[in-house]
Parts: structure tokens; sequence; C-alpha cells
């Protein structure tokens, strides 16, 4: 497009030459046709957007120095390759069939695709690719119009991070616990399976604050947070409700007492020494259990059971599980 010939619509006659058109007439045509493939040329070059022109076969015939910048390649190596270079992989097949399903039958497809840079970095673009017909109405020429939203979807990231996620352990808070639970809830309906809700608390850690201080505490939760990480299954949900309370959700239970193993391993787990520079620690921890579909029906009321057994265990002198009795 750059080398679009800003005369190239001239005939080579002078508009007096031609004495079907008026002087005026011809030369507001041909100036409109100058002026307009000027004004395109310039919305090329100095576009924020990138702008990559293939052929039908996918073959970049040209780019603009936006999308250079943007993609991290010169304009020398584009021409002549395919958008495939620009791929993270990050996108599966059906991802971009559904693209050119679209493309090809509404002439137009928009969406958002994460591309890679030369060095492998990742970044992320809106896209909006056009297909371009000929006189014939057939596809002549793909254009793609990619502006750089990386930034956004960072902030994005971080911002569904945070709002899920509790900052010192990595793991979900309530919030997405509570998503969880109600999908786990669906799940064991459908497929008449079980789940437990486990209720976790740690024993005496307000001792452990009050004579070690709170960054010491942070490393005894952050402890205890990666030794349940790593004692669960992998679809099995662990959050940080907040302070020293934990909770876990194991699903696909075909009965009540599967999870009885699991909990005892992850006690013992958890109760393993925390050694910390001039320091070792051995945690405690108190863990009440309430079964779905045993137990209660609601969410609220499962977390209110575990939450109930969890005394128990306190009152009985810590340290141990308890099953939600009625
Ligand atoms: N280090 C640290 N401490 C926290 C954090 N959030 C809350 N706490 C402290 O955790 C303690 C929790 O209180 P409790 O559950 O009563 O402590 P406990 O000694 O384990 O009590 P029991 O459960 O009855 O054994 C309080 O002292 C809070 O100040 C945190 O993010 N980091």
């Amino acid at each position: 497009m750059t080398q679009v010939p800003s005369m190239s619509f001239s005939t080579g006659t002078t508009a007096g030459d031609n004495p079907g058109h008026s002087s005026k007439g011809l030369s507001s045509v041909l100036w409109s046709v100058e002026t307009r493939l000027r004004l395109a040329d310039s919305l090329f070059i100095n576009s924020d957007e990138g702008i990559c022109i293939t052929d039908l076969s996918e073959v970049i015939i040209d780019v603009n120095p936006t999308l250079c910048a943007l993609t991290s390649y010169d304009r020398a190596e584009l021409i002549g390759n395919t958008p495939r270079i620009f791929s993270s992989q990050l996108h599966d097949k059906a991802f971009f069939s559904a693209l050119w399903h679209t493309l090809l039958t509404k002439g137009q497809w928009r969406g958002e695709v994460w591309n890679r840079h030369r060095d492998g970095s990742l970044y992320a673009v809106r896209l909006n690719i056009s297909a371009v017909y000929d006189q014939n109405q057939n596809i002549s020429h793909f254009v793609g119009i990619l502006a750089d939203i990386t930034e956004q979807k960072l902030l994005m990231q971080s911002l569904e991070k945070n709002a899920n996620f509790d900052p010192l352990t990595g793991l979900p808070n309530r919030l997405l616990f509570n998503d969880r639970l109600h999908l786990a809830l669906a799940q064991a309906d459908r497929t008449s399976t079980m789940l437990a809700v486990c209720f976790l608390d740690l024993d005496g850690f307000k001792a452990i604050n009050d004579a070690h201080g709170h960054q010491t505490g942070d490393l005894v939760l952050q402890a205890v947070a990666s030794r349940m990480a790593s004692n669960v299954r992998s679809g099995d949900t662990i959050a940080r409700l907040g302070g020293d309370e934990f909770i876990i959700l194991l699903w696909g239970l075909q009965q009540a007492s599967e999870c009885r193993q699991m909990l005892e391993r992850l006690q013992q787990a958890i109760c393993q020494p925390v050694l910390l520079p001039r320091l070792t620690l051995v945690p405690a921890v108190s863990i009440g259990v309430a079964i779905y579909p045993a137990d209660a029906q609601t969410t609220e009321q499962l977390l209110a059971l575990a939450d109930t057994a969890m005394y128990r265990a306190k009152a009985a002198g810590g340290n141990r599980i308890a099953y939600y009795q009625a």
C-alpha cells in the first residue's frame, strides 16, 4: 500500500484531450481519486494501528511502520511471509477455524489475539481482519488492523487476580471459592457423586505472631498453603478465607469415607516442622468436614456445618479432624 502510485488512476491524457468531459469535471474526478489515494497512503503510514495486507493465500504483501514496531519484525522480513510468523501457539485449531469461518462468510472478523514477538515475548492485539473483494465479488486480499492491548490485558488479569486470589499465598480467596463450590454442587448432582467441604484453622497461630512477629507468621501461612496445594488432587480447590483459616473442596467422591485418607495425609503434611532462618516451628491444624449431599443441601449450610465441625475439633484439643455429626 505504501507503493500505491498516487497518479496510477491517471489515463495519461489531459482533461482537455477527452471531449466527453469538461476540463473542470475530469480534473475534479482525477483530483478526488488522487486525493483519496494520498489520504489512504497517509493513513497507512501514520496510523497508530498496525496494518497488514495479504493476498488471498495469506502471503503478506505490505505492512505499515506501526505493524513493524508492534510485531518487532522488519518490513522486508514480513513481505512474502504469512501472519503465522506472529503466532503465539496459545490459540487452538478451533479458534482459527471459527475465525476463518466468520471471515469467509461475513467478510470480517474481530477479536483479541495473543501473538509473540521475535524474542518470544507475548503481546495482545485487538485484531480486525477484513476481506477485500474484486469486481467479481471474489476475495482478492485480506487487511488486518492490529491495536496493541497488552497493557489493558495485563491490567485486567491483575485486577481479576486481585479480586479472586489471596496475595500472600496465591491461593483462591473466598469469592472464587464460593463460585467453585456452586459449580461443584451442580457437578455432584449431575454425576451422582459426593463432595467434602473442609474447614481448616491453624491452632495457636496468634502465639506465633506474638512471639516471632507478623512476618514469621506470614512465612508459616505460606508454607502451610504450599503443603496444602501439593497434597490435594489437581482438580480440588483450596482457598484462604483470611487470617489462619483455609478451606478445601474435594470433588467427585464415590463415598464419604474416601476423603478420610486424603485429609489425614494432608494434616500430617501441614504439621511437619517449618524450617525458618534460626527458627523451627511446628504448625498444628484443626479440620472440620461436611459432606454433600449427606450433611447439607446448600453451599451456605455446608460451610456452616464444616465450621461447626472445625470448632468441635478445636474443643476436643485441636490438631485433629472432626466430621460433622447431626
Ligand atoms: N502473620 C499474619 N497474621 C495474620 C494475618 N491475618 C490475620 N492474622 C492473625 O492471625 C491470628 C488469627 O487469630 P486466631 O485464629 O484467634 O489465632 P489462633 O491462636 O490460631 O487461635 P485458635 O484458632 O483458637 O487456636 C490473629 O492474631 C490475626 O492477627 C496475616 O495475613 N498474616
